[in-house]
């Protein structure tokens, strides 16, 4: 599976504030890329820590880029994917709509009860590990299910445990011009962060959008 990050953050590394709203970032010609990279991928993934911050529905904006998905003999949206230990992602969320296909990778510890209640809500429920989500395995039966390209949208922590797994490919980070500031502002990479084997990247590309600054990198091989 090849995966690729992408986040949009303050000069000051921050996703979004100390009270975890959404930000508005990114500018119309940086929101329209993420709706390009959306349509080139067969999924998008969140943690549910999103889902509950931003309530995303991460679907495509643009109508031709679903019918030209469609004439690829795709779905007209990518898969939208949740990463979940225990199904806190709540039954009336947007990303749960019939729009696209919803997978939610849980562990072992999510109940009986909330997954049927999960399925029942149009959710396709993975479980790979014990207490959190083991996104090696949970990855791997994605990859069963045909989802070779995925585009992973956040936040912080998931982030964080995809780079320190080794599974990222890619790295696009917009970085709008502003300051957001916060020691309990999340950052774009989060969880315990590293001390050593620092994941190291090659600079792509570097490219002027809107106000701000499309950063884009090839992470290296460990
Ligand atoms: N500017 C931008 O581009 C973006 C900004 N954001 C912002 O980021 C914030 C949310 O980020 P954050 O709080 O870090 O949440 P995440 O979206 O990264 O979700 C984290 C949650 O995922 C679950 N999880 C399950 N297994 C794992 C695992 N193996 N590794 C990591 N997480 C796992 C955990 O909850 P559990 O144990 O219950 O399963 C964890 O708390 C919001 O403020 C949002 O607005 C988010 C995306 C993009
Ligand atoms: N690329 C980007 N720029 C910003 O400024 C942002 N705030 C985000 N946030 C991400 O986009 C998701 C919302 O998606 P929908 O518009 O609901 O489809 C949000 O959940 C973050 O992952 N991204």
């Amino acid at each position: 599976m090849h995966i690729v990050v992408n986040a949009a953050t303050s000069v000051d590394g921050k996703l979004s504030t100390r009270r975890r709203e959404q930000v508005r970032i990114s500018g119309s010609a940086d929101f329209a890329r993420v709706d390009r990279l959306r349509a080139d991928n067969d999924a998008v993934l969140v943690g549910v820590g999103t889902v509950l911050a931003d309530d995303p529905h991460l679907t495509l904006d643009d109508d031709d880029r679903r019918d030209q998905r469609r004439e690829r003999g795709e779905a007209p949206n990518p898969a939208r994917v949740v990463v979940d230990s225990t199904g806190r992602t709540p039954l009336d969320s947007r990303i749960l709509d019939d729009a696209a296909e919803t997978y939610l990778l849980t562990s072992q510890s999510i109940s009986g009860e909330r997954r049927q209640d999960l399925e029942a809500a149009g959710a396709t429920v993975l479980t790979a590990g014990t207490e959190r989500v083991d996104l090696d395995s949970a990855l791997s039966e994605l990859e069963a299910d045909g989802i070779e390209a995925l585009m992973v949208e956040g936040g912080g922590e998931v982030i964080h445990s995809l780079f320190a797994a080794g599974l990222v490919d890619e790295l696009s980070v917009y970085v709008g011009s502003l300051i957001i500031g916060g020691r309990d502002a999340p950052t774009l990479v989060d969880g315990d962060g590293f001390v050593e084997s620092f994941p190291s990247l090659s600079l792509r590309a570097t490219t002027r959008i809107d106000d701000g600054v499309l950063l884009e990198y090839d992470v290296d091989e460990r």
